[in-house]
């Protein structure tokens, strides 16, 4: 890749313009405040200068509800050869642009699972995304070329791809992104009429927990927005160990010492849940808890063959950990070697080699 236009030059747009300007791409920075722009541009993020003619990628980069909008009208100015979106919903965008009636082949959508609470091209970093996962949700129209420029993008960024469905990547996130979100401004707001005698105890322990429940109320609506029934899933769920939770402690308040017993074990039981949960958090950087397993599968030199196999790759319900690619020089093919949970690789090899594809040793 050598040249990209980044539109909305906020935290995640200029974050991903300082890594590939640092690495040598020419980036034109785009936002409709145009200020936003300057200041990326004053950062070392690229130039405010348009384009002369169409870039390599797009990247778009602003709130969840007008992704579809302004990848719309960027793809009908033809700006550039290959288009994605970051934005923490994939199902809502995608069917958007989908009613809209845009070929879609030069399109994916993609999510960098880096961010802060803050804002804006002063929070942006050019190490924001190193090590973390970043998300590709390739269709069977995504053309490999696009495919292509997008795991470049996330190479250039040093984080780690993970080829994943739409909707499977919105109950995941969900899961881990936007249930805590609320859950952390939830008990942030009981702070918000608090004492101050009690606010002058704040610790690391409120602090860690309440972190991110300063990020833009704007930008979550727009993400509750697009995924509201997966949250209210995960949420109910929590509501539940709530009201045991309240149980248990009102149990321990009785008189009586059996009640006092069970409320003990109840408060126990969740916390130990808890425990469990954390433990299974990946490291920092996104280290991975387990060693991946290798499925090699022979692809030819043609247009879609990539974003064929990871179509049928999630068809098979497999998560795509990692992915590499070796072109076979002076061949009209290249082998592709997909990073797996070892519990997986069986089931993808065999899924695989019933809808066509030749596999290889890895
Ligand atoms: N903040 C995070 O932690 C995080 C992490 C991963 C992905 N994301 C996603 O990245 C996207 C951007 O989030 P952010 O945190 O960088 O927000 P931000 O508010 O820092 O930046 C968004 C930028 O987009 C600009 N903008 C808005 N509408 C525009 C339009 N129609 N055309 C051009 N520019 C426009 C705004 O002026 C702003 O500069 C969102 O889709 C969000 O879901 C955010
Ligand atoms: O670290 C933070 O501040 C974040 O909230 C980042 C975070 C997350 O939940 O991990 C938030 C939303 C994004 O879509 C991706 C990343």
């Amino acid at each position: 890749m050598r040249t990209a236009v980044v539109i909305g030059t906020g935290l995640i747009g200029t974050s991903a313009a300082l890594a590939l300007s640092g690495r040598g791409v020419t980036v034109h920075l785009v936002d409709h405040d145009p200020s936003r722009a300057r200041t990326a541009a004053a950062l070392g993020a690229g130039t405010d200068e348009p384009a002369e003619g169409p870039v390599d990628l797009a990247i778009v980069a602003v709130p969840p509800a007008h992704v579809a909008d302004t990848l719309a009208e960027a793809m009908r100015a033809g700006v550039a050869r290959g288009y994605l979106d970051v934005a923490s919903v994939k199902g809502g965008p995608k069917r958007e642009l989908e009613a809209l009636g845009l070929d879609l082949t030069a399109y994916i959508g993609t999510h960098p699972m880096a961010g802060k609470e803050r804002s804006g091209p002063l929070a942006a970093g050019a190490d924001l995304f190193e090590g973390r996962p970043w998300v590709l949700t390739p269709t069977r129209d995504t053309d490999t070329e696009v495919l292509n420029l997008a795991l470049e993008l996330v190479a250039l960024c040093h984080a780690v791809p993970v080829v994943m469905d739409a909707d499977a990547h919105d109950r995941a996130v969900a899961l881990v992104s936007h249930t805590p979100q609320l859950v952390s401004s939830m008990v942030a707001a009981r702070l918000e009429r608090a004492d101050e005698t009690a606010i002058r105890l704040c610790g690391q322990g409120i602090r860690d927990v309440t972190r991110i429940a300063a990020s833009d109320p704007r930008m979550w609506v727009d993400i509750l927005s697009a995924n509201p029934g997966p949250v209210a899933d995960v949420l109910a769920g929590v509501a539940a160990d709530l009201e045991e939770t309240v149980t248990a402690l009102r149990a321990l308040q009785s008189s009586d010492e059996d009640k006092r017993r069970g409320g003990a074990t109840g408060v126990e039981d969740v916390l130990r849940r808890g425990n469990a949960g954390r433990a299974r958090v990946p490291g920092k950087h996104g280290t991975a808890p387990t060693q991946y397993e290798t499925v090699a599968v022979l692809i030819s030199d043609q247009p879609g063959e990539l974003a064929r196999i990871f179509a049928d790759a999630g068809r098979a319900g497999v998560n795509i950990e990692d992915v590499r690619i070796e072109h076979a020089t002076g061949q009209q093919a290249g082998l592709v070697q997909l990073m797996v949970e070892p519990s997986a690789a069986g089931s993808l090899g065999a899924a695989l080699r019933e809808r066509g594809w030749s596999l290889r040793t890895a």
